[in-house]
């Protein structure tokens, strides 16, 4: 059994303006088989600062975070808490110390209500009366529902509430345990431009009580809205530890990241379709802005985005695409024909593959290999007669990993082996390999690095340079302007707009739009230079 050694000195203090460290990792190594996850890794957690921890896919984050939170047992190194060295066996006693962890995917239990969700494996805390206990577990609830500045009754039944609010409630319930420290591992990564602010000003709540949070994240921007201070880890070390003072920006921490300038600007030349150019996918009879009906076209070598917040109605068209729903008030016309494919299965027949968002829930098989999980929908392709020749499904899985630049030991090792980032690598390699016609994208780098994210775009636009056409759905909106041709924003169910060759200058204007408002700050053209609108654009692009 692994065990944390109990050899350390009394907690000493950090350089972080001398104050007593609240967490010390000191030494923490950990070993999965032939990986070494985390080596001789030291970090520390002050009361109330925000520490990012930056680092490539498979850099050992969540590991640490893990090996913090109780979930995992270090092979070696000390955790020292409020100065006293401490041992988990189990996260249960990580959170009787005051130390909570919270997850980017979902883990509340839909048919319960916030109330039970967040009092469940709270040992002995339910009552046996359910009126005495509902009484009882309440007022604690709505505490902490206040403390996420969210008004909402707790006898509210988890699946009636969107999935935003339901991410802003996982964090409620690590709350319940008044926790001192709570790590966060990639909170962020499906998180639109809107829905992050609500989560950046409860990150900021949680400093101002004092509690130290630990923010496992890709985006620099989450650094810049929020961080303290910033960890990079590298191959399982700490390579670097640095305060975000003022003369810090994105730039810098980029920079110290990835060790170069720059990095995040590149961006490919992109055209609109010709006039007369008919569309792959035509998605007419969209509700848009100005009362009339909107097209959504998808062409030969485009990159379209859909844009929005959640459940402002992008989800649903892009889902027919991908015949996980059904079309019910807009119709789809796949190459000039009527088309309403109603199963993923069909789809692909047709040409179109699909990545859902949601990697746990919706993508992966855990209990399956990397390479099953990457072959399955491409066993045609390696097969003869009914039989995989497996010489070449090695070969080509090989290939198709390496130019995902997924960092991985043995194709035929579990997938639950790999870093989520490099999951995620993996089901984007299975997407982009059953494509012929249409690539559906959700949550496209969702947990990626930021050197696999620019290969990833790379490998995207060349799909769509060979003739693809490729359907976006992202709530990156940095991603969705960098990758997109055209991008469409929708609120509400409606198409409000049709942004063509976006580029950073776009953000507000964006903005403005997926929250019903029209920019202010968008500058107003002459009608024959504007971008077109969407029914304009409908016109021209079909
Ligand atoms: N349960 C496990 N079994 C085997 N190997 C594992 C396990 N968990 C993690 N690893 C390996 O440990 C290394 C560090 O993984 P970890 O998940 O900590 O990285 P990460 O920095 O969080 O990456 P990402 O950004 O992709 O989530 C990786 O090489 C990963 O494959």
């Amino acid at each position: 059994m692994s065990t944390l050694s109990l050899h350390a000195a009394p907690c000493g203090h950090t350089a972080a303006g001398g104050r007593a460290a609240l967490l010390e990792v000191r030494g923490a190594t950990k070993r999965f088989g032939a990986t070494l996850a985390l080596d001789d890794v030291s970090i520390a957690a002050h009361a109330g600062e925000i520490h990012c921890v930056l680092g490539e896919n498979g850099a050992g984050k969540s590991s640490l975070g893990k090996v913090i939170a109780g979930l995992y047992r270090a092979d070696a190194g000390v955790l020292v808490f409020d100065g006293a060295p401490v041992q988990f066996a189990n996260p249960g006693q990580a959170r009787a110390m005051g130390i909570a962890i919270v997850y980017q995917e979902l883990s509340l239990v839909p048919d319960l209500s916030i109330r039970a969700n967040f009092w469940l494996g709270s040992e002995g805390a339910r009552l046996p009366l359910a009126r005495v206990g509902r009484r009882r577990e309440t007022p604690r609830v709505r505490e902490v529902l206040a403390q996420l500045g969210v008004e909402l009754d707790p006898e509210t039944r988890v699946k009636d509430l969107p999935v935003t609010t339901q991410q802003l409630l996982e964090i409620g319930k690590a709350l319940m345990h008044r926790p001192r420290l709570v790590v966060f591992d990639e909170p962020t990564a499906m998180l639109g431009a809107i829905e992050k602010q609500r989560f950046f000003s409860v990150l900021r709540t949680l400093r101002d009580n004092g509690i130290a949070s630990l923010l496992i994240t890709h985006h620099i921007d989450d650094v810049t809205a929020v961080g303290d201070r910033v960890t990079v880890m590298r191959n399982g070390r700490v390579v670097e530890s640095f305060p975000m003072t003022g003369a810090i920006d994105a730039e810098h921490v980029l920079e110290r990241l990835t060790g170069r300038r720059g990095a995040a600007a590149v961006r490919s030349p992109r055209t609109a379709p010709a006039a007369g150019e008919s569309a792959v996918l035509e998605i007419s009879g969209l509700p848009g802005r100005d009362d009339g009906g909107a097209t959504v076209g998808v062409h030969r070598g485009g990159i379209v985005g859909l844009y929005g917040v959640v459940g402002c109605g992008a989800e649903r068209v892009v889902r027919a695409a991908a015949g996980v729903q059904r079309a019910r008030d807009f119709s789809m016309r796949l190459n000039g024909r009527p088309f309403g494919p109603a199963t993923p299965a069909e789809a692909l027949r047709a040409g179109i593959s699909y990545l859902p968002a949601g990697r746990q829930a919706n993508a992966v098989f855990p209990t399956r290999s990397i390479r099953e999980n990457l072959m399955l929908s491409q066993l045609r392709r390696v097969s003869r007669l009914g039989f995989i020749n497996r010489r070449r499904e090695t070969s080509v899985a090989l290939d198709q990993l390496r130019a995902s630049a997924v960092k991985f030991a043995d194709l035929d090792a579990g997938i639950d082996t790999l870093s989520g980032g490099n999951q995620q690598k993996v089901l984007l390699a299975r997407a982009m390999a059953g494509a012929s016609a249409l690539l559906v994208l959700e949550e496209p780098t969702a947990g990626v690095d930021i050197d696999a994210k620019q290969q990833i775009h790379e490998r995207i636009r060349a799909a769509s340079r060979a003739g693809l056409a490729v359907l976006v759905l992202s709530s990156d909106l940095p991603e969705t302007l960098a990758l997109c041709d055209v991008v469409y924003t929708f609120f509400a169910g409606t198409v409000m707009d049709c942004h063509v060759a976006p580029a950073a200058g776009d953000h507000d204007a964006i903005l403005a739009d997926i929250l019903g408002q029209r920019s202010a700050a968008r500058p107003e053209q002459p009608r024959s230079q504007a971008a077109p609108t969407v029914n304009e654009w409908s016109l021209q692009a079909t």
